[in-house]
């Protein structure tokens, strides 16, 4: 039994997907506390990989995205080779902390600073970098840790300009992280479109 907090159906608001149909499964429960998460997952049901699939499957959309939470701590083979029986495309967003061992169509890494040792990035090739967008020093800081490390970087560089809840204080980051990308053109901007106009 897997622990999910919500399985709904939107469009992928972030990074290369943004804007297509997918159906989202948030798993429940991280071994990372960010201070500016944006998601509430600790509340869930436990709900086997059947069930999983067929409310997935109540859906028209191919792409899903395996969320949470940090959904790599909990998904297995079976889950994901029951997706693929259904000709679903499988998409994970993960911290990095465990290695993706699944065979997924889609990795989207989004390593943060300062993790505890027990919880050091391992995943070290993915399909895209999201990166959150504090500001400078942060942001450096932290591609020069990847930098250092035996990461291989993905074609696809994003910068998410990490959302406060504070309108004054998300347009000066949103701001830098424009000018940033503009210094740094291999990195592009990845607004949170979803929240932008205001859907899940
Ligand atoms: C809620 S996390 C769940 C997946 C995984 N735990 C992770 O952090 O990648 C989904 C995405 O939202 C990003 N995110 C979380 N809080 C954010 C914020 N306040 N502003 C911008 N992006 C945020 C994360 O970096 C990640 O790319
Ligand atoms: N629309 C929409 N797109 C998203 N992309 C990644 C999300 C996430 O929370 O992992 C997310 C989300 O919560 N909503
Ligand atoms: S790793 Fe992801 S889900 Fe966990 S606290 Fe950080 S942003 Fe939130
Ligand atoms: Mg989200």
């Amino acid at each position: 039994m897997l622990k999910i907090n919500e399985i709904f159906y939107s469009l992928q608001g972030e990074g290369y997907f943004s804007g297509v149909p997918a159906v989202f499964v948030r798993f429940s429960g991280c071994n990372l506390k960010c201070p500016f998460c944006d998601t509430l997952h600790e509340e869930g049901k436990e709900m086997s990989v059947e069930e999983i699939v067929s409310v997935v499957c109540q859906y028209p959309a191919l792409h899903v995205v395996l969320t949470g939470g940090e959904p790599s701590l909990f998904i297995d083979s079976h889950l994901i080779k029951a997706l693929h029986d259904k000709q679903r495309f499988v998409a994970i967003e993960t911290n990095g902390t465990r290695l993706v061992e699944e065979k997924v169509d889609w990795i989207t890494l989004s390593p943060k600073l300062g993790q505890a040792q027990n919880a050091q990035i391992q995943q070290n090739k993915c399909d895209e970098l999201k990166l959150v967008y504090q500001n400078d020093e942060q942001i450096k800081r932290l591609i020069k840790t990847l930098e250092e490390s035996n990461f291989t970087f993905p074609k696809h560089l994003f910068l998410q300009p990490c959302d406060t809840g504070i309108s004054a204080k998300n347009q000066k980051i949103i701001e830098d992280c424009v000018s940033f990308c503009k210094s740094n053109p291999l990195w592009r901007l990845s607004l949170q479109m979803h929240k932008l106009i205001d859907i899940k």
